[in-house]
């Protein structure tokens, strides 16, 4: 989170790629899929929204850091996996819980409608 930033919400969540050449979901970052810690991030001075996951790890690793774009489209595929395009990919997150699911839902759909 940088100076200006404040956070929008955080819940926890695998988060994957979509292996287009493959066709299927693979684990952002390196080393063994495990639960990220997700947040969206606004900076109201610019008023842009990023999605920030870090594994909830020793490491810490940054396994997404994206820009939320206006007009993206949010599909809420399952009520507990969640998916939206970038420029360049398909990111998914899959959550354990509807809880963790709904709680960053409504927080991506609340920056989407600040955009
Ligand atoms: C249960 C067994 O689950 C599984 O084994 C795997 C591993 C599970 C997690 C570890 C994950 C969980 C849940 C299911 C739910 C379904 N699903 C899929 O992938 C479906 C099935 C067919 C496949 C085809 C394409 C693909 C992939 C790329 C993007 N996309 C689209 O359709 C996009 C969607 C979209 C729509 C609107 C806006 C944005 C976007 Cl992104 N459309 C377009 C127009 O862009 C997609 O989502 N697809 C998941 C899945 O199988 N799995």
């Amino acid at each position: 989170q940088g100076p200006s930033e404040t956070v929008v919400c955080a819940t926890r969540a695998t988060v994957m790629l979509y292996d287009d050449a493959n066709k299927k979901w693979v684990t952002a970052g390196s080393g063994p899929q495990v639960v990220s810690w997700v947040q969206i991030y606004h900076n109201p001075g610019t008023n842009t929204f990023r999605v920030v996951g870090r594994k909830m790890q020793s490491d810490q690793q940054v396994v997404i850091n994206c820009a939320v774009m206006k007009g993206m489209k949010y599909n809420q595929a399952t009520p507990n996996f969640h998916q939206w395009r970038d420029a360049r990919q398909v990111w998914g997150l899959n959550f354990s819980t509807k809880e963790d699911a709904n709680q960053f839902a409504s927080g991506m759909l609340l920056a989407l409608d600040q955009l």
